[in-house]
């Protein structure tokens, strides 16, 4: 199998491509055009699809359009097209059937309908909110999910696939129940076993697998993860794991060496265009077969877990055993490294069973590591390549295993050539596989439209396991219940080798963590399930969208990851008490909230083992993850009752406070609305501190006390420079901004007694104004559906307010049509509106927002950024176009230490001018 050199052309498919890609029949090929769409767009849009499909594979089905029709709304731009005849439509998995492990990848649909908002409906309509990016057919959202099995328990793969209705389009996919009767379903399949058990497809699910190149699927795969997945590929030196930013403009060439039952090497030129190099026979299924045979062992795991306690010169040759004890410097060979795998055996006349199995294991890991680690380099070599990849199971996600080869690599190459390892190691034939279908446009979605959650029990493993069905909410927490009881080792403290165990010419010990190897159930927590977002954008006002990074607290500092660590802990059982309370307290949401715990808990501790285990590590994640968690149990709105208290008790004193500030002149008044934001941004549920003060006073109290200790000047306090910019100085009066975007935090006195007034500023002085707000839930936060009702309310006192928002669609009168606001007694007010920013977190990552937002940031010349999480632990740092206005009050002692170098509850209001220095 080695050294085939075969050549391909830069097309993946593998059958002629003139096999028809859309039925000849004009009359067919052409999907119903929607109500709202006009002759000219439908003809686009019938032409694009034609064209996507024309460059795609020519082994794909034809398509079956008879009885298309739209899917929900009419009036879409861009609707969804059902092809309910069509059974290539209903697949939505793909396998790689190996030697060793069937690897599988599932579609789910996600559940969303965008049109049930009125809100949404309208700003869509106001601000051409395009649909799916710039695609003329939309890509359909879902998430993608990966689960592996033992070839030969086939057996539980074909379960696995019959209960979860894959090959009928998912349990989810209950839209598609036209297609269940179909007959004939084709699914993707590559490896040698989409060959070899064909019949067994047919015979159990009744479906037929079309076969793709397993090279071709290979090179796809790592393509894709490659492009799309941020946090994709990683170093792994001397056991510390680094991700790689990957320039997309400067990937190829690279050496991909998959390393499975056997190991390909591949030389990878461009998207589809490569060429096997090389190969070789000692691979994964050699460290497998022989490992079993010498040890008795019988998993794979096992055999790994006993490489961790062994030592491998009881059995291998040493420099040492030959030079007496002495380096042999002058060829840089210590004494330590290994001279000839199993060497040692020749010279003692002992048995199998004299020798520990655990020794036996390391040799044989060491061996085939170092071996293959060499052969890629002399590939890379030959080739003048100097990046490496390495995917295929037998890395593992194994520490040793990567040390290994990264140091066959160094030393062979003298530091000239880097491997790297991907995290989705093995699952790269079957991603290939699974994007050899054109339906899904896979390929043309970009980084920012992906989104990596980690669900707990996600059926990563087959086998017994099967995690629970999707959907299924009690299953999951009883097989939590199960797993964190099985699971002890995720909660034990772990132990910390130090790194740095590396010598000159190898190892002395293996670099491990602890006696055990993690259980392939708890690695569900190393990939998780991909969301697909296809309406995510990067931010347009980015300044450089490549040199950005959200997060300002570096979590591989480890003292700051246990510090953060220790917050998030300590104010679980608190968080627990509200997401109980706010599901009526009852059993169910008892268990639901105790089940939550555990599995944050679990993640903590799995991230406080391996940082990186998910992925890059920073705050903004941690704080996700932990919403995800939440909305993961069902606790949809955690803070609902404290959130309602709040806005109600702040909305009775707003009108009070408009009538202070309307009393005071320009200058003061502007001061007295930025004090006003950093004031109430103390209601925050989400800091240890306040919740603590919140139990001594009622919020009006509290939100006098915090005016009072308003002075200036502010640990950070760029409020000179920012008032200049709004009233300017001597009689020379600035244009207003165009439009400002209003990024509000919390609900209650933070949005209606800061923000809000704040926002009728700018608009009497003729900006208009967005107001950016969570798409989803995060602890108090204010979110953008209950947005226009606040504001509604706040109108209630104030005109300005009253007709911005008519202007702008909130007030739910004036959201029937939007021509409304071109009235020309509008015309004078500009508009207040409200945009969705994607998000269900305290922080915000730029890389990722909603199209909405990314379209109303288009005319916006002003960003105000408030709070702790976007102002502080995200984005304290970012640069953008235009000017940016930071406000937050910092309710954390450690952090106002660090980045202010003050305390806590101290202001920050930093203010950077397009073009200014600093920005
Ligand atoms: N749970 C497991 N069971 C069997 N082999 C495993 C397991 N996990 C990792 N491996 C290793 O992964 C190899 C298979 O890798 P894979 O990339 O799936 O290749 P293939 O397509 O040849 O099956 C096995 O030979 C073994 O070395
Ligand atoms: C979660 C938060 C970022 C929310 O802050 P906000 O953006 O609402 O100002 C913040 O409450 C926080 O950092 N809390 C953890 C720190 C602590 O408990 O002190
Ligand atoms: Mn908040």
């Amino acid at each position: 199998m080695a050294d085939s050199t075969t050549t391909h052309s830069s097309s993946l498919s593998t059958a002629s491509s003139s096999s028809a890609f859309i039925q000849e029949n004009p009359s067919l090929s052409r999907p119903p055009a929607s109500q709202g769409q006009s002759q000219e767009e439908e003809r686009e849009s019938v032409m694009v699809s034609t064209a996507a499909s024309m460059h795609r594979s020519g082994s794909r089905p034809q398509l079956d359009l008879s009885g298309a029709a739209i899917q929900g709304n009419f009036e879409e731009r861009n609707p969804i097209i059902l092809l309910p005849n069509q059974s290539d439509d209903i697949s939505c998995m793909a396998l790689d059937i190996g030697g060793s492990l069937i690897k599988l990848v599932y579609f789910s649909r996600h559940e969303d309908n965008p049109h049930k908002d009125k809100r949404k409906k309208y700003m869509k309509q106001r601000l051409e909110v395009p649909n799916g990016g710039r695609r003329s057919y939309p890509i359909l959202g879902g998430r993608l999910h990966f689960v592996k099995f033992e070839t030969r328990k086939l057996n539980e793969c074909v379960d696995f696939i019959k209960c979860k209705q894959l090959h009928r389009g998912g349990e989810e996919n209950a839209w598609n129940s036209g297609a269940l009767q179909n007959e004939n379903v084709v699914i993707k399949a590559t490896g040698g076993g989409a060959y070899k058990f064909t019949d067994v497809f047919k015979e159990g699910l009744g479906v037929t697998l079309d076969k793709e190149d397993e090279m071709d699927c290979l090179v796809a795969g790592a393509n894709f993860l490659l492009k799309a997945i941020r946090h994709e590929a990683f170093t792994h030196m001397e056991g510390h794991k680094e991700f790689v930013q990957i320039d997309h403009n400067d990937l190829f060439p690279y050496l991909l060496v998959n390393v499975g039952s056997g190991v390909s090497m591949i030389k990878v030129d461009g998207y589809g265009k490569f060429q096997r190099v090389s190969g070789t026979n000692v691979g994964g299924g050699t460290f497998w077969g022989l490992g079993r045979l010498l040890t008795k062992c019988k998993s794979f795991d096992e055999i790994l877990e006993l490489s961790q306690r062994g030592d491998n010169s009881a059995v291998d040759m040493l420099v040492g055993d030959i030079y007496g004890g002495m380096d042999y410097s002058k060829i840089g060979l210590s004494a330590s490294t290994i001279a000839s795998s199993f060497g040692k055996v020749i010279s003692e006349s002992k048995d199998l069973s004299e020798y520990r199995p655990e020794d036996i294991s390391l040799s044989l890991l060491r061996m085939i590591s170092y071996n293959i680690g060499q052969i890629s380099y002399l590939n890379a070599l030959r080739y003048g390549l100097n990046r490496i990849f390495f995917g295929g199971f037998f890395i593992r996600g194994h520490a040793y295993t990567m040390d290994t080869i990264s140091f066959a690599v160094h030393f062979w190459s003298k530091g000239e050539a880097q491997a790297m390892f991907l995290r989705h190691e093995g699952f790269l034939g079957a991603l290939g596989a699974f994007m050899s279908y054109d339906k899904h446009g896979l390929e043309d979605l970009m980084a920012h439209q992906f989104v990596e959650r980690f669900p707990m029990g996600a059926p990563y493993v087959g086998g017994k396991i099967h995690g629970p069905p999707l959907g299924d909410l009690n299953e999951k927490i009883s097989w939590m219940e199960k797993f964190v009881q099985r699971g002890t080792e995720i909660l034990a403290p772990v132990p910390m080798a130090p790194p740095g165990t590396t010598g000159l010419g190898g190892f002395e010990r293996p670099y491990s963590r602890g006696d055990t190897l993690r259980s392939d159930a708890s690695a569900a927590l190393n990939i998780g399930v991909l969301h697909l977002v296809p309406s995510l954008e990067v931010f347009p006002l980015l300044k450089d969208p490549k040199k950005y990074e959200p997060n300002t607290i570096d979590l591989a500092d480890r003292s700051e990851l246990e510090y953060w660590f220790t917050v998030l802990l300590e104010h679980l059982p608190d968080l627990v008490d509200k997401a109980v309370a706010s599901e009526g307290g009852t059993d169910d949401a008892k268990r639901r909230g105790d089940a939550f715990a555990r599995a944050f808990s679990a993640h903590l501790a799995r991230l406080m083992e391996e940082p990186a285990a998910y992925g890059k590590l920073g705050l903004a994640n941690l704080l996700e993850l932990r919403e995800e968690c939440l909305r993961e149990f069902q606790f949809s709105d955690a803070y609902i009752t404290i959130k309602q208290r709040e806005n109600e008790a702040s909305l009775a004193v707003l009108h009070d406070l408009l009538m202070e500030l309307d009393s005071m002149d320009e200058e003061t008044r502007l001061l007295a609305l930025i004090e006003g934001v950093l004031a109430a941004n103390i209601f925050d549920w989400g800091s240890r501190a306040c919740v603590d003060l919140y139990h001594k006073g009622t919020i009006i109290d509290i939100y006098r006390m915090s005016r009072k200790k308003m002075q200036r000047p502010w640990r950070v306090d760029d409020f000179d420079t920012f008032r200049e910019r709004m009233l300017g100085s001597g009689d020379q009066k600035p244009l207003p901004h165009r439009r400002a975007l209003l990024f509000v935090d919390n609900s209650g006195a933070d949005v209606v007694l800061g923000m809000l007034p704040l926002a009728r500023e700018l608009l009497r002085r003729g900006t208009e104004v967005v107001l950016v707000a969570n798409s989803l839930p995060a602890l108090n936060d204010v979110t953008a559906n209950e947005l226009p009702d606040i504001v509604a309310e706040a109108a209630k006192h104030c005109d300005i307010l009253r007709k911005a928002a008519e202007a702008g669609g909130l007030l739910v009168d004036a959201m029937v049509d939007c021509r409304d606001v071109s009235d020309d007694k509008f015309c004078s007010i500009p508009p207040l509106m409200v945009v969705e920013n994607g998000c269900g977190s305290p922080c915000i990552d730029f890389r990722q927002v909603s199209s909405e937002l990314a379209t109303a940031a288009k005319d916006a010349d002003l960003i105000i950024l408030e709070g702790m999480g976007r102002a502080l632990h995200t984005n304290f740092n970012a640069h953008f176009k235009f000017d940016a206005l930071k406000l937050a009050m910092v309710k954390n002692q450690r952090l106002a230490e660090k980045l202010i170098n003050g305390n806590i509850y101290d202001s920050v209001c930093r203010y950077e001018a397009a073009g200014s220095k600093r920005s």
